[in-house]
């Protein structure tokens, strides 16, 4: 069965309420339960939806970590499958919906995401659009227009939030919808991660003065108006790429609807430069006080750096954290 989420045609399991097989006809229950029970379903699904009838080669492609990268060469061209020994498919749930609605923007180019499921062996799947990337570093200007295009184009009518929880890196986020965006960051996202470092460290210290600051950010948000824009939302140079044209290709997203300027919490390892902000700002125009908020929208990447990789990432968010309760006298 073929759903359109908006423009993009998604298999069936690309929607996050899979157990719908009561309310299909006989012949699609047929078609599903097949794939489910199928011992290879990203070779079925390229042979049948993907319209090839021969896989001519399947090659390994490095530089992930989380998990395993193929490129599959057929005879209906190129298609690109992560799989996952051991998580289920919500991650891929997440990094499709993600995906899909990044490339129905029309501005940034994505990959077009195809199918994603679970393998019979435990463990997930997605299946998506194979990019020849260029040997050239993207355009900086580019970069930054279509971004902010992205952001302009990508609105939400829920409020900020996502369709699914997702990751990033490999921890959770939660993307509840709220129509508040100072309690949707200070809790889904400072919060959570201030939680973890409780429970995962035992850091009272960062804990505390965190969930200080969290209670006192409303001034940094004065005067502005904030809409919900689709972000990336895990933007660094390691998910930003170009095509063989040296257009811009973004990857491997973390996406939910929020604040613009969150987009550039992980600024510290992007290397934006300066053409990259003026052709932004151009399309986006700069909300007074942005220059106050960019350590607090670090702070969240800061902290799931310390959650993910341990205590070389603590004194950056701490400092974060001392400035911000210095400034605001909190
Ligand atoms: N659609 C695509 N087409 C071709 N190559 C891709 C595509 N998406 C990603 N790649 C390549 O595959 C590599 C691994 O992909 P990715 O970074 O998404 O893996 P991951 O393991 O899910 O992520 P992480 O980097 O968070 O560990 C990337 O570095 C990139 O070079």
């Amino acid at each position: 069965m073929v759903v359109h989420v908006g423009l993009l045609p998604l298999s069936s399991s690309c929607l996050p309420s899979l157990p719908r097989l009561p309310r299909l006809s006989s012949t699609k229950h047929r078609t599903f339960a097949m794939a489910v029970v199928s011992e290879d379903p990203v070779r079925e699904w390229i042979l049948s939806e993907g319209n090839a009838t021969q896989i001519t080669r399947i090659s390994p492609v490095g530089g992930g970590c989380i998990n395993r990268a193929s490129h599959y060469d057929t005879d209906a061209g190129s298609f690109f499958v992560k799989t996952n020994r051991s998580i289920g498919p919500s991650m891929f749930e997440g990094e499709a919906l993600g995906l899909g609605a990044m490339f129905e923007t029309g501005t940034i180019r994505v990959p077009k995401p195809f199918k994603f499921g679970p393998l019979p062996t435990g463990g997930s799947y997605i299946i998506m659009e194979f990019i020849e990337f260029g040997s050239r570093r993207s355009n900086q200007s580019v970069l930054g227009r279509k971004l902010a295009e992205m952001h302009k184009a990508g609105k939400s009518e829920k409020g900020f939030g996502f369709e699914v929880n997702n990751t990033v890196g490999s921890t959770p986020q939660i993307n509840t919808w709220s129509s508040d965006w100072i309690q949707f960051y200070g809790e889904h996202r400072l919060g959570y991660q201030l939680q973890l470092a409780l429970d995962q460290y035992g850091d009272s210290t960062i804990y505390e003065k965190g969930q200080r600051l969290v209670k006192s950010i409303g001034p940094l948000f004065d005067n502005v108006v904030i809409e919900p824009c689709l972000l990336h939302g895990d933007l660094w140079s390691g998910n930003i790429s170009s095509d063989k044209n040296g257009e811009p290709v973004i990857l491997d997203p973390a996406c939910y609807y929020g604040h613009s300027e969150a987009e550039f919490g992980m600024s510290w390892c992007a290397g934006f430069g300066g053409s990259f902000y003026s052709s932004y700002f151009e399309v986006m125009p700069k909300q007074p006080g942005f220059e106050k908020r960019k350590d607090l929208y670090m702070l969240y990447h800061y902290l799931n750096h310390y959650n993910l990789f341990g205590s070389g990432y603590r004194s950056s968010a701490m400092s974060i954290i001392d400035d911000y309760l210095r400034m605001l006298k909190a």
